[in-house]
This record gives structure tokens, C-alpha cells and sequence, in this order.
């Protein structure tokens, strides 16, 4: 796998146009992140679209719920054909198998290969701050996601959705096999936004990183081929 396979570019924009624009804009992308601002707006029709266009898809829906409701979205979900799907850790062991099992049911029942389920340990917006004072969370925060890592991998989770900060520690724990799928990417001439744990390009593959997400420094570039090609560039060398 090339360094650019291992990129999954986050198509966070508000319609179909504007997705459909940026599709057009880099051709070269072949990895897309469809999350809730663009889910929400299209409905399912962009995941045809990516489709059409032979586009390998991760939807990033980040489902949180009971263990029954859970179930219900993810076997919908099954049903679309997607690589990848989230759902968030802090669900519990109990919904993060019956998410499993019912997004495996609604593939099969649509004849498609199910999607690989992610869960979210903890949002790479979030700081050692926020998780102490504003969450109350009483463990630190490379041991509280290792647990999120560890609880989904023991439900049968394929992988989890950490910043690469975290990466090096899962990846020696959970093994070579178990996915890690990184946002809070920032190449070192990309703004941080609201990312609060992030690492550059090359620091999160070498941290053990199986596909890095990258929105806004690519999708909000005046140039997006340009920024999409420099971080290649960077990568390469
Ligand atoms: O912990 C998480 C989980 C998901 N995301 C999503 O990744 C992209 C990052 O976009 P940037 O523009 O590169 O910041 C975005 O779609 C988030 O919803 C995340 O950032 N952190």
C-alpha cells in the first residue's frame, strides 16, 4: 500500500454540490470520509456517488446509543456497502457486539461484504484538560484510551479512531492487526482548528498509524490538489 492509500481525505461539507466539486477537484483521492454534516444533509445518495466513482468509503457516523438502537443503525448501515464505520466506545461492551453483529447481519442481508467497525476512544478535539476537569474522567488519558481500545477489541471491534499521539501505545498492545485509524493530522503548515492532539503526516505513519484522516489543511486549501499532492510529496520524502 502507497502512502496515499493510507490517506482517507474527510469530505466535511454542508451538500451534495460541494462534495460532488471536491470530488472532481481530486480525482487522485481514493479513500473519503462521509461524517454527520454531510450524511446529514445528503442522506445515503453521496455514498452511492462514491460508489459510481469506485471510491473506497468510511462512514463516520459515530453512533452512540443503547445497545438495541445501536444495532438498528449499524444493520442500516451494513446495508450501504461502506469500508469503514464508527461507533463510539463509551457505548459499552454490550453495544459495541451487538453493533458488530448487526452490521455483519445487514451486509449479508444486502450480499455485500460488512464494513469493518471502528470505535471512537476519545475525540482528538479533547485534551488531558477536558478529560480530567470538564469530563471527570479520574485515569489519565493515554491510559483511558488504551481501555476504549482494549474494551472494542475484546468485543471484536476491528479497530479504533485515536489521535496519533496514542498511536505507538495501541498499536503495542493491541498488535499488528487491529486498525488505527488517526485523525488530528496536521502537516507542520496546516492550523491546528480545533484539533487539540495532533501530529504531522509522517510522525502519525511512523507512530503506527494504518490511515491517517485529513479534512480541513487538504478540503479547505485554495489549492486542495496542491495540499493534497504536498503532503504526498512530504510523505515520499
Ligand atoms: O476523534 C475524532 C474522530 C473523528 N474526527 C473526524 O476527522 C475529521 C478531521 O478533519 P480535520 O479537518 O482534518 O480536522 C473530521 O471529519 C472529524 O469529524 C476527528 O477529527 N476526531
Amino acid at each position: 500500500m502507497t502512502a496515499a492509500d493510507r490517506i482517507i481525505v474527510a469530505l466535511d461539507v454542508s451538500s451534495g454540490e460541494e462534495a460532488i466539486a471536491l470530488l472532481d477537484r481530486l480525482p487522485d483521492v481514493q479513500f473519503w470520509k462521509v461524517g454527520l454534516e454531510l450524511f446529514v444533509s445528503t442522506g445515503p445518495s453521496i455514498l452511492e456517488e462514491l460508489k459510481q466513482r469506485q471510491k473506497r468509503i468510511f462512514l463516520d457516523l459515530k453512533f452512540h446509543d443503547i445497545p438495541n438502537t445501536m444495532a438498528g443503525a449499524c444493520r442500516a448501515a451494513g446495508g450501504y456497502g461502506v469500508d469503514l464505520l464508527t461507533v463510539h466506545g463509551v457505548a459499552g461492551r454490550t453495544a459495541l457486539q451487538r453493533a458488530l453483529e448487526a452490521s455483519r447481519a445487514g451486509a449479508e442481508s444486502a450480499g455485500l461484504s460488512p464494513p469493518n467497525l471502528l470505535a471512537i476512544t476519545l475525540l482528538t478535539s479533547l485534551n488531558s484538560r477536558d478529560l480530567a476537569f470538564d469530563l471527570k474522567v479520574p485515569v489519565e488519558l493515554p491510559e483511558y484510551t488504551l481501555q476504549m481500545a482494549l474494551l472494542a477489541q475484546e468485543s471484536g471491534i476491528q479497530g479504533a479512531v485515536c489521535s496519533p499521539q496514542e498511536a505507538a501505545q495501541l498499536r503495542r498492545v493491541c498488535g499488528d492487526e487491529f486498525l488505527l485509524v488517526c485523525p488530528g493530522v496536521r502537516p507542520t503548515w496546516a492550523e491546528g482548528g480545533d484539533q487539540r492532539r495532533v501530529m504531522t503526516p509522517q510522525e502519525a505513519l511512523q507512530a503506527g498509524a494504518s490511515y491517517l484522516v485529513i479534512g480541513r489543511p487538504i478540503t479547505g486549501a485554495d489549492d486542495p490538489q496542491g495540499a493534497w499532492k504536498r503532503i504526498n510529496d512530504e510523505l515520499a520524502g
